[in-house]
């Protein structure tokens, strides 16, 4: 091993054999913010329970924190010996063109896997007892509760995909009156998204937005209760998405797919349908400040059948939490888009789940329960994928979209990675690429999206409870039309800076006054599950004054549709909404969405977080790009977090 590899730095230089040393470089790395304060304290609490005299392990053991806290399960030790740098994101995104001589690059140069292992296999932190801390398999190291979660849902996956149910003759002509035959071309993956996971115990529907997921579920529904009748039993059946507003939305378009079935479904199947979305965190029973659940595996769920919406956005603990907690013979189907940028917490469960469902890959088995479903034969799609291949169906075609739509074409272009994709813009009337280079460029887009909902806010409410009702539903509908989105989160560039000034500008035209905190108009986010209220985070909730006294109160729409008023002086954890992330996005839908990307390059520019910016916008897209080199950058850039998935 070479450690003689920094010039300029003595600290560096010895840090990987003098403990002290890596202390005292991994406090400066803390002090630059590359690493959380937490990322450094680990390694200090678990040296307090275990010694550890290995600079090395303490290294590994920050860099685990810090890869936890961006997302990832685990470290790929491998992948440290090829591009440190952009695995880690050290140095960060606004400081990568300085050079440093401790950057992690130059620290891990020269080392091995061999040495890696070797230091690992030694440490205390990872050996023996139940419980040691920290976990190493297949040469990725964990962080314990990340691997246990990671097993618990490879375990529980693995049995619920050995199952087949067998399909009657009554459904089968049930799914042949539900999904009547299509015309020539593709195969109808609607209908056989429903016969998959009417033979399943566990089924992916995945598809970008508008292909018909929620259709294809409800019809789905229909029939498990049509086999349960035949049965004289009704199915106890529970809709649930990760975040209340997706749990609104789903609501919403359940709603809907209910309504346009009316003619093919019976009223008494109508009847039978669930109507009613719950939040994850709701459906577990989740216990205020503590990370477990009232629901776990000696206290199950009680139903029978779970479909789990925005799936995307679930993270690798929240869906351990749920396969343990859900009746070994209960049927759960995820539904999301696999191609959306993934959960804000670690883990990429439904991108790892449905790794190569664009090829179908289905087996001969897979084949012999999909086929008398099909008017097409699926030998394209035949293939030696892997178990959960076996068990996820891919819709391909947006009945949203079509071809004169500028949003699905460029969403469509974005996600195959075209680097040419930019000239759609000048193509299409509903996507809008917006001219100059600094913040003031999406001021007028800004002020009329967000000029609509102030201006439904100063039509006054009439003072029955009822009217003041429909007023607070009609601005947050009003609300709802339009959105600002940033890559970032700090910075001028980010939804710091825009939500400082988009208040200030919308103050300058007289739509509200932003002097104080608290204003009449405000929009908030929730940063953080407040139990006690009953709202989750990233709710929104809007500033109104009170008709009669004035007083303010935030309103938000709760995901069974009711109204939630609350003082401001409750909402301690709120962030101002004029502008959210596109992370913070997900599962929220807008006629009109703006996303803004910042003129220096950063790893989070992604073609994943455009595409998922693209697919909040129903009827307009506005882009602006400060930079428009980096457009093309983005799309090509891909979102790769580690996992054992
Ligand atoms: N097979 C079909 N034929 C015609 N229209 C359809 C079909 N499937 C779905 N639609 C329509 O397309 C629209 C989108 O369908 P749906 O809401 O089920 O899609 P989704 O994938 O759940 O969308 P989202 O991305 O919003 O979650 C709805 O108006 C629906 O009625």
């Amino acid at each position: 091993m070479q450690f003689d590899l920094f010039s300029s730095s003595k600290t560096a230089d010895s840090a990987l054999t003098d403990l002290s040393q890596m202390q005292a470089l991994l406090q400066r790395w803390a002090d630059r913010r590359w690493l959380r304060a937490l990322d450094v304290q680990l390694p200090h609490t678990l040296h307090q329970l275990a010694a550890e005299p290995k600079p090395l392990v303490w290294l590994l053991t920050a860099l685990l924190c810090h890869q936890y806290g961006r997302g990832h399960s685990c470290i790929l030790l491998q992948d440290l010996l090829s591009d440190p740098d952009a695995l880690l994101s050290l140095p960060p995104q606004n400081q990568f063109l300085q050079r440093f001589s401790d950057r992690p690059s130059n620290l891990l140069q020269g080392l091995t896997l061999q040495d890696y292992q070797q230091a690992l296999a030694q440490s205390r932190w990872l050996q023996g007892e139940a419980g040691a801390p920290l976990v190493l398999a297949d040469n990725r190291l964990y962080l314990h509760r990340l691997y246990q979660a990671e097993q618990q849902v490879k375990q529980q996956l693995a049995q619920r995909l050995n199952a087949v149910l067998p399909l009657s003759a009554e459904l089968a002509t049930g799914l042949e009156r539900l999904f009547p035959p299509g015309g020539p071309g593709q195969p109808d993956w609607q209908r056989l998204a429903c016969a998959m996971a009417l033979q399943r115990r566990f089924a992916i529907i995945t598809g970008g937005p508008g292909t018909g997921k929620t259709t294809t579920v409800v019809k789905l529904l229909a029939l498990l209760q049509q086999g349960a009748e035949l049965n004289h039993t009704e199915l106890t059946i529970k809709l649930a998405a990760p975040t209340g507003k997706a749990a609104v939305r789903l609501t919403e378009s359940i709603s809907g797919a209910r309504a346009k079935l009316s003619q093919q479904l019976s009223p008494q199947q109508l009847q039978r349908l669930p109507t009613e979305v719950t939040t994850l965190h709701r459906l577990l029973g989740a216990v205020p400040n503590r990370r477990s659940f009232r629901h776990h595996p000696d206290n199950p769920l009680q139903l029978d059948v779970l479909v789990v919406d925005e799936a995307s956005m679930v993270d690798l603990e929240m869906m351990a939490a749920l396969l343990a907690a859900l009746p070994a013979q209960a049927q759960l189907v995820l539904l999301g888009d696999k191609d959306q940028l993934s959960s804000v917490e670690a883990g990429s469960v439904l991108g790892d789940l449905c790794r190569g469902a664009e090829l179908g890959g289905y087996n001969s088995s897979s084949l012999a329960l999909l086929s008398p479903y099909s008017d097409l034969p699926l030998t394209s799609w035949q293939g030696d994928g892997s178990a959960l291949n076996q068990a996820t169906v891919m819709l391909r075609h947006s009945h949203r979209f079509d071809a004169k739509s500028g949003i699905g074409m460029l969403a469509a272009a974005v996600n195959l990675g075209d680097t040419t994709a930019q000239a759609l813009f000048d193509q299409f009337a509903d996507i809008r690429l917006l001219a100059g280079n600094t913040p003031e460029a999406v001021k007028a887009t800004a002020l009329a999206g967000y000029r609509e909902y102030l201006q439904l806010m100063q039509q006054s409410a009439d003072n029955t409870q009822s009217g003041r009702e429909q007023w607070a539903r009609t601005v947050l509908g009003g609300y709802s039309r339009f959105q600002l989105l940033c890559a970032l989160r700090s910075g001028d560039w980010g939804v710091e800076g825009f939500n400082l000034l988009i208040a200030q500008w919308l103050t300058a035209a007289g739509l509200i006054d932003a002097r104080a905190q608290w204003y009449a108009g405000r929009p908030v986010m929730m940063q953080r599950n407040n139990y006690s209220l009953g709202l989750m985070n990233g709710d929104i909730g809007i500033t109104l004054p009170d008709p009669d006294t004035n007083q303010l109160r935030v309103v938000f729409q709760l995901s069974d549709g009711t109204l939630k008023w609350v003082l401001p002086s409750r909402l301690t954890e709120v962030e101002t909404a004029f502008a959210i992330t596109v992370h913070k996005s997900q599962g929220s839908e807008f006629n009109h969405c703006c996303l803004v990307l910042p003129p220096d390059n950063s790893p989070l520019l992604s073609r994943e977080l455009l595409y998922t910016g693209i697919t909040r916008a129903k009827q307009q897209f506005s882009l602006l790009c400060a930079n428009p080199a980096l457009l093309h950058q983005a799309i090509a850039r891909r979102v790769a977090r580690s996992s054992g998935l």
